[in-house]
């Protein structure tokens, strides 16, 4: 059984000059236990997504389709101001990717949290600061940090921080947009050591980590979903899509991430003449078919005309690309 069950996920952003298909038409499941990575180029509606799957949905995002079950509960039947109060921060909780911005830098860390949990969950000051000093503790984080302003902390103990608050309630389902992605690479490994440890303390069941670097996306999540303009294109054990990824678009991704195992290299050298070239496509005139046709070094007819959708080549991969349709 899923904790987050997504059904043809479709949101929007209506603008005047079109709707950008950022999320269009998206099937995913997230089971207990698990950290998944999400990765894809910038722009590939990767935020979209995560912003979606935490009910922040403002103009000019709209929802437009689809069914988002998480923990039983199917927050599209609810309004969504109502469907956010009954599950943000228990049972899903986000750490955005302004998450430097997300900290008020006007409030010390303690207000800003009670401030949060006043307001979300009705929390009393007192209790909302023993919660952030428990969890600090538990994390091994400074508590004293809490008596500070952002502009005081550094970068990675800001993102720390904020990974101890998301979890306060312990959700279900942490989602981490891009927490690393400013960091040096020493204080981005001390931040994946604390959102690995909210996982292994069971603090949360399951995290969808997102982010355009595969090669962080390794070092913590045990299955990856691929995303391309708008869609999943691969989804896999973190293994199988490093060291045998089936899409052209995850092949070229990976090879321009220059790994230097040989096995990983060898698997994509049927792609070593070939460059990620270009730009993802215009998402208010998304092409016809498979969106990553124009840029696809193998990409045949019907690639250009009929859109697949998943299909399961192996059990747990899934991969959406017309070589892998027998014929
Ligand atoms: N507020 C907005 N209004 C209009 N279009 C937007 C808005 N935010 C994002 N988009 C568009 O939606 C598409 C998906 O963007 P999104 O930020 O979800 O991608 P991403 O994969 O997370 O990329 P990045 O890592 O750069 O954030 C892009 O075409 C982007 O230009």
């Amino acid at each position: 059984m899923a904790l987050l069950d997504v059904e043809r996920l479709r949101a929007y952003y209506m603008l005047r000059r079109g709707s950008v298909k950022a999320v269009d038409g998206i099937d995913m499941q997230i089971y207990e236990r698990e950290i998944v990575g999400i990765v894809g180029e910038s722009g590939c509606g990767k935020t979209t997504l995560a912003r979606v799957l935490a009910l922040d949905i403002t103009p000019p995002l709209k929802l437009v389709d689809g069914r988002i079950v998480i923990d039983d509960i199917d927050v599209t039947q609810i309004p969504i101001p109502e469907a956010r109060k009954r599950v943000s921060g228990t049972k899903v909780a986000i750490i955005p990717q302004a998450a430097m911005n997300a900290l008020v830098p006007t409030l010390r860390v303690r207000d800003f949290i009670a401030d949060v949990l006043k307001e979300k969950r009705g929390i009393e000051k007192k209790e909302a600061i023993e919660l952030a000093k428990k969890r600090f503790e538990e994390l091994n984080l400074p508590i004293r940090a809490l008596d500070l302003y952002p502009f005081e902390l550094s970068g990675g103990m800001r993102q720390r921080a904020l990974i101890a608050l998301a979890t306060l309630l312990n959700p279900s389902i942490l989602i981490a947009d891009e927490p690393t992605s400013a960091l040096d690479v020493s204080t981005q490994k001390t931040v994946l050591a604390t959102l690995y440890e909210v996982y292994s303390k069971g603090f949360v069941k399951s995290i969808i980590f997102i982010s355009h670097d595969i090669a962080t996306v390794r070092q913590i999540a045990t299955r990856i979903i691929v995303m391309y303009a708008g869609k999943i294109v691969e989804v896999g054990p973190t293994d199988e899509i490093i060291e045998k990824p089936l899409h052209p678009y995850t092949k070229l991704l990976m090879y321009s991430i220059l790994t230097p195992e040989i096995q990983i290299r060898k698997r994509v050298d049927e792609v070593k003449h070939y460059r990620l070239v270009g730009e993802p496509p215009s998402l208010i005139n998304p092409p016809q078919g498979c969106r990553f046709h124009p840029r696809c070094p193998f990409a045949m007819d019907i690639c250009r005309k009929e859109e697949l959708t998943m299909i399961e080549v192996e059990p747990r991969r899934y991969v959406s690309c017309w070589l892998y349709v027998k014929k």
